[in-house]
């Protein structure tokens, strides 16, 4: 089972911590000032050494017990001023950075709002997951304690050398031997070290989205008894996690046994040297007491830079994470289409994590530096549901359509409009307005010789959709009608643009959706998809979450009568009952006449429903239908549809078949001329399902 392996790169950690600071910034008083709070107290703790010099060298040489007397208080007092002042930077920087990782966590959320539906395709939810967790918990404790620390033991350092030198300079020769090896093994340990890191951090995205998927699979997979392999495939993840993690340990040890070992064998050879030159009566026992203390103050300082320079890189890898992110481009307000420039996991088109731009304005424009894996690319164990970014079978492929229609007619150069196919009766039976004024044409809704590729699939494969010409007229329903696999539910997803054309026009009355603003367009277009979403909220909410924030009870039980969701009625609380998590505490049926109650409670100028009935048992569709009828009298609307009963809502039919709509009319005439539409309306294709 592979995992995301860490992108080959070489990249500054610095730079990269760089583009945390837009967050930083409105707390940098206080860190500046935790900062200089634990200077000012790693220097307190150098003065005790020169304090045991003068009480060596003084009263205990000239035994003057009061003298020792004030030197221990005074040690104490400046051990006790140490304490405080570090006690002080703790609380300085403690609220301020819990305050950058909660702005950071709800810029991260806000913008995998905004995300076109295609980024959200290509990305492993896992792989989310953590970035917006553990990565920023790793964020907040960089800058709780290397950031400062690393700025704080180099002064400390510097400050210590040089005392050390100012008491003997042969001494402190000794002493600084060991800086050079102990700087290149950080150095080396460094690059290895971020390689590491990153491939942790990934694998720990692959493993939260296997738990994602058996939370939320959990019923195929007790039902398909396939618990032991998900225990299995989880166990490999986390075996390889493991080994990463085991890896990183390693490593870890290897530069502290360098940081630690060097280091101390310098201060033994000090310590005879020392020794010798007291001996020698070349140097006092003071000054060789308190050049060894100075040397052990330091000891802390010089050990703990591994661990530290360990903290920032899995610091600098959770924030080349989260801008991985940040820098994807949002869906544009308006006419700005923005899916089809999404940098997507794996494309090696990943933002230029060194660039140092501010989040939010990263322009995606670097080069590559980002994963060079998909997050979660394939790497997702589970039941082979296709949940991976590129598994699905290409565009346009298994649609089978094509071989099985017979008919072999060319499609239609602007259905809508074209006489109802083969019929050449040019009167078909939809209620809407005819065409004969320019205003008409205009009006309701048409796909302008549409072509469309999802993003992710292959540039040589067929476009899901191409040369779509359909025109519904205001107050028209049109049924879809199609193969599986032939593009029906990605037409559908085009008109409210979750993803982006790749060439052609959509127009609502004459308006290109592309020209509406986000808003503008999802007033007037509501959906109801195949597979009915709920959240984790009320009945009553999640009905009128397609609706304005101002629509009241009313509107709720107007929507809940088209969808004949009186059920909700005789629920413990009524439209206050929670559905729980994706609603699966409610059956399929159920949960689709909530997700078309939800479509149709804001009343909108258009409406899209992708198999809206298909979960419900006869006297329910019929019901519904019925319901729906009304609704669809003054509503422009979309319907994909498998079987003859739904189609019958519409006034007219479009067949989609090979990527083209392959012949409009009603659904008798249709019947009547069209071998692939009989075809289809038989069942038989339903039984192929
Ligand atoms: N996000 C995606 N990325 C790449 N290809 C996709 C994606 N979604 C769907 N496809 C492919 O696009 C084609 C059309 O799929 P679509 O879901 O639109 O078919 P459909 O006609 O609605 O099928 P059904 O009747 O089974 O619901 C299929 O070949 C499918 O594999």
């Amino acid at each position: 089972m592979a995992t995301t392996p860490a992108p080959a790169q070489d990249r500054s950690a610095v730079r990269t911590l760089l583009r945390l600071w837009p967050y930083v910034r409105p707390v940098r008083a206080r860190l500046f000032g935790a900062a200089l709070v634990a200077i000012v107290a790693s220097c307190v703790g150098l003065v005790i050494p020169l304090a045991l010099k003068w009480m060596v060298d003084g009263p205990i040489a000239d035994r003057d017990p009061a003298g020792v007397w004030l030197g221990a208080l005074f040690l104490l007092l400046l051990g006790f001023t140490e304490a405080l002042l570090f006690g002080l930077r703790r609380w300085l920087v403690a609220r301020p950075l819990s305050h950058v990782e909660a702005s950071m966590r709800a810029a991260l959320y806000g913008h995998l709002q905004r995300l076109p539906v295609a980024f959200h395709d290509r990305w492993a939810s896992g792989q989310l997951l953590s970035r917006g967790t553990t990565d920023l918990m790793l964020l907040r404790m960089f800058l709780a304690f290397p950031l400062t620390f690393l700025l704080v033991n180099g002064v400390t350092i510097l400050v210590g050398v040089i005392i050390m030198l100012l008491q003997d300079w042969t001494l402190g020769l000794v002493i600084l031997g060991p800086a050079v090896p102990v700087m290149v093994t950080c150095v080396i340990f460094e690059r290895r070290y971020a390689k590491l890191a990153r491939r942790a951090q990934d694998q720990v995205g692959d493993l939260t989205t296997v738990v994602e998927e058996s939370v939320l699979g959990i019923r195929i997979i007790k039902g398909f008894g396939r618990h032991r392999s998900q225990e299995r495939a989880f166990r490999d993840l986390s075996k390889t996690l493991r080994g990463t993690e085991l890896r990183k340990a390693r490593l870890l040890a290897t530069i502290w046994g360098v940081i630690v070992t060097l280091p101390e064998v310098a201060i033994g050879a000090a310590l005879v040297v020392g020794v010798v030159q007291v001996a020698d009566g070349v140097l006092s026992a003071g000054t060789l007491v308190a050049f060894l203390s100075t040397a052990l103050a330091l000891r802390w300082p010089v050990e703990s830079i591994g661990f530290l320079l360990a903290m920032s890189q899995e610091a600098a890898t959770a924030t080349e994470r989260y801008f991985e992110v940040m820098d994807a481009e949002v869906e544009g307000a308006g006419g700005t289409p923005a899916a089809a420039a999404t940098p997507g996991p794996g494309t090696g088109s990943a933002p230029d994590a060194d660039s140092g731009s501010a989040p939010g304005t990263g322009s995606g424009s670097g080069s590559g530096t980002g994963s060079a894996q998909g997050p979660g690319s394939g790497s997702t164990p589970g039941l082979g549901s296709a949940s991976g970014p590129g598994t699905r079978s290409a565009p346009g492929s298994g649609n089978g359509s094509r071989s099985r229609s017979g008919s072999g007619r060319a499609p239609a150069s602007d259905a809508g409009f074209a006489p109802a196919f083969g019929s050449g009766s040019g009167s078909p039976s939809g209620t809407g307005p005819r065409p004969g004024s320019a205003t008409v044409q205009e009006k309701g809704l048409r796909f302008h010789d549409v072509r469309f590729r999802y993003p992710d699939a292959p540039s040589d494969s067929l476009p899901v959709l191409q040369h779509i010409d359909l025109h519904i007229r205001p107050g028209e329903s049109m049924a879809l009608v199609g193969a599986t696999g032939s593009g029906k539910t990605t037409l559908t997803a085009l008109i409210p643009r979750l993803y982006e054309l790749t060439s052609g026009r959509i127009t609502l009355d004459g308006a290109d959706i592309t020209g509406l603003s986000r808003e503008a367009l999802r007033a007037k277009v509501a959906v109801a998809f195949e597979e009915p979403t709920l959240f984790s909220a009320s009945v009553g909410d999640n009905v009128l979450m397609g609706a304005k924030d101002t629509a009241g009870h009313a509107d709720l039980e107007r929507a809940l009568a088209v969808a004949q969701a009186g059920f909700v009625h005789s629920l413990p609380q009524g439209t206050d009952t929670p559905v729980g998590e994706q609603g699966l505490s409610l059956s399929g049926g159920q949960r689709q006449r909530l997700a078309l109650a939800r479509a149709v409670v804001a009343q909108p100028e258009f409406l899209v429903l992708d198999d809206p009935l298909s979960a419900l048992d006869v006297h329910t569709e019929a019901a519904v239908e019925a319901a729906l009828r009304q609704v669809l009298a003054d509503t422009t609307a979309l319907i994909v549809a498998h079987r003859p009963s739904t189609v019958l809502l519409a006034d007219r039919v479009a067949l989609l078949s090979g990527g083209r709509i392959a012949a409009v009319g009603t659904h008798h005439e249709l019947l009547r001329t069209n071998a692939e539409y009989a075809y289809l309306m038989s069942g038989e294709e339903e039984g192929a399902r």
